[in-house]
């Protein structure tokens, strides 16, 4: 007999299935249509045609899920280290891939033509060699034990997008990736020992332009004892036991340079000098090109130690004197421009990176504001100047002596060195005194690198032709009618207008 409890029973119908299904549809929309699509494929009640749409259609449905599936899975079980094109660590990384043949993997590349890093001959084949890298897609390498993932794409970075490359590894723990990264930042430097990285603005950002090799002391000339005291004050400015004086009483650790001069004079070869000599990154900027906002950018994203190149720093506007009472400091020229207080702003501000080592370089010092060049901010100042005897000798030596580490003891060497130290005197003594910078004598001199003696003969006529060519350029007139050298004394009395009017 049957018992009334199990004549009101549910006979197995598929509307509990079906109840699960509508509810799995809440959380998963097109769960049940995916569903009882399988289940028809399944059944294998339909025609091939019909199949294949369906799969599609199945496929459709599925994506978003896979999608979903795949980032879970990504965030669960992998780890990930992305790096910004901007980095200097982005560079590391592509040297490592490309000195690998890794580039080659990548299905999908990003061809320029490829930086001169010193190490290459860049005539011949290595002319405008091709460099590919990653781009836009992903792949696999070994790297030790483990199986890396790259992966390149474009991140918004403000207004705009930046590349930016992801290193991932399988696993919670991104050490695996954290090791590779390290040693593609070993090798890096390995490979760039005694070079100077040098790295120039683009907009807020700095980008590595070259990486050349440390140019050594000698070969810049500038009187010994300027040269002796400026190596001896930078070297002591990173000194550990400085670092440590500075912080130990809260004085901010910087320091600022100013070269000055006329142009040719060296002083962008003396930056790069002091660079090498120190194993420092040359940061250099165009104050002209940038606003405030970018400076205070620029030094912000600084490494500790380095140095600040700001060439012709004369060339911004708001850097000259504009006269006592003036509000130079304050008064932009456009939003566009950098002021005064935005440069000082960048120097002093608390965002300035400390151990930073600034050199600026001017040819016309006269025009400076007093503020810029205070000391505090420049702490000391460099005259480079023309040639007189004792320069002209140093140029000469540097053309045609043999450099320190080619020289062999042997007597014919000693012989050459003798003759050419004698014959840099007779040189020395046909130019002029201050008429010529360092650049132009050796643009001279290259020509006859392998003749000194005919060098020594053609001096005196090039002297005179060039001297002659330089007179009757100060004296020619300008676009505004006016000769450089009626300027030269209209500036002259500017200035002793404004001396007068400021003693009353
Ligand atoms: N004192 C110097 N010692 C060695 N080389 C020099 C010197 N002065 C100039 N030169 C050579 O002349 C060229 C120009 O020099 P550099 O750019 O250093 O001069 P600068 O004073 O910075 O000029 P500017 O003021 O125009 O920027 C370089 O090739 C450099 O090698």
């Amino acid at each position: 007999m049957m018992t009334p409890s199990s004549n009101t029973s549910h006979p197995p119908t598929q509307e509990a299935p079906l109840q699960q299904l509508s509810l799995l549809d809440i959380f998963f929309p097109g769960a049940s249509l995916a569903s009882s699509t399988i289940q028809q494929i399944l059944a294998g009640d339909l025609g091939s045609y019909a199949h294949l749409m369906y799969l599609f259609g199945l496929l459709g449905l599925l994506s978003p899920y896979i999608y979903k599936l795949k980032a879970f899975l990504e965030g669960s079980f992998t780890s990930t280290v992305y790096v910004q094109s901007t980095d200097e660590t982005y560079n590391m990384v592509l040297e490592w891939i490309s000195s690998r043949g890794l580039d080659g993997a990548a299905r999908s590349s990003i061809v320029r033509v490829k930086k001169q890093n010193g190490r290459e001959d860049p005539i011949g084949k290595a002319k405008k060699a091709l460099s590919f890298s990653p781009w836009h897609g992903s792949f696999i390498f070994r790297h030790r034990n483990s199986f890396l993932s790259y992966r390149t794409s474009l991140a918004d970075v403000g207004f705009r997008k930046e590349e930016e490359l992801s290193i991932t590894c399988l696993g919670r723990s991104p050490k695996t990736v954290k090791d590779f990264l390290n040693e593609c930042k070993d090798e890096y430097l390995r490979l760039n020992r005694n070079k100077t990285t040098v790295f120039r603005n683009r907009r807020d950002c700095w980008e590595r332009v070259a990486v050349v090799e440390a140019r050594p002391l000698s070969t810049v000339i500038l009187a010994d004892t300027q040269k002796q005291s400026l190596i001896k004050d930078v070297g002591e400015f990173f000194d550990k036991r400085t670092r440590r004086w500075y912080s130990t009483r809260s004085v901010p650790y910087r320091k600022g340079i100013l070269f000055y001069g006329p142009p040719g004079t060296g002083k962008t070869s003396l930056s790069l000098s002091v660079a090498g000599r120190f194993g420092l990154d040359i940061y250099t900027a165009s104050v002209s090109t940038v606003n405030d906002q970018m400076l205070h950018d620029l030094f912000t994203k600084l490494p500790p130690q380095c140095i600040v190149l700001l060439e012709d720093i004369d060339a911004a506007t708001a850097t000259h004197c504009r006269g006592a009472g003036s509000a130079n400091a304050s008064k932009p020229a456009d939003k566009e421009s950098v002021t005064l207080s935005g440069l000082l702003n960048a120097f002093d501000g608390v965002a300035s990176q400390e151990g930073r080592l600034l050199i600026m370089t001017t040819n016309h010092i006269r025009k400076l504001d007093d503020a810029l060049i205070r000391p505090g901010r420049i702490d000391r100042k460099v005259e480079f100047q023309l040639v007189d005897r004792d320069l002209a000798t140093q140029v000469y030596r540097l053309v045609f002596e043999e450099p320190a580490d080619v020289v062999s003891t042997g007597k014919s060497q000693a012989k050459d060195q003798l003759r050419v130290e004698q014959l840099s005197i007779e040189f020395a003594a046909k130019i002029p005194d201050h008429e010529f910078s360092p650049a132009e004598v050796l643009s001279f001199l290259i020509p006859y690198r392998d003749s000194p003696s005919c060098a020594l003969e053609n001096v005196e006529e090039w002297a005179a032709h060039t001297l002659k060519e330089k007179r009757s350029k100060e004296a020619g007139p300008c676009e505004d009618g006016m000769s450089n050298r009626d300027r030269t004394s209209a500036n002259h009395g500017k200035y002793l207008l404004s001396f007068l009017k400021f003693w009353g």
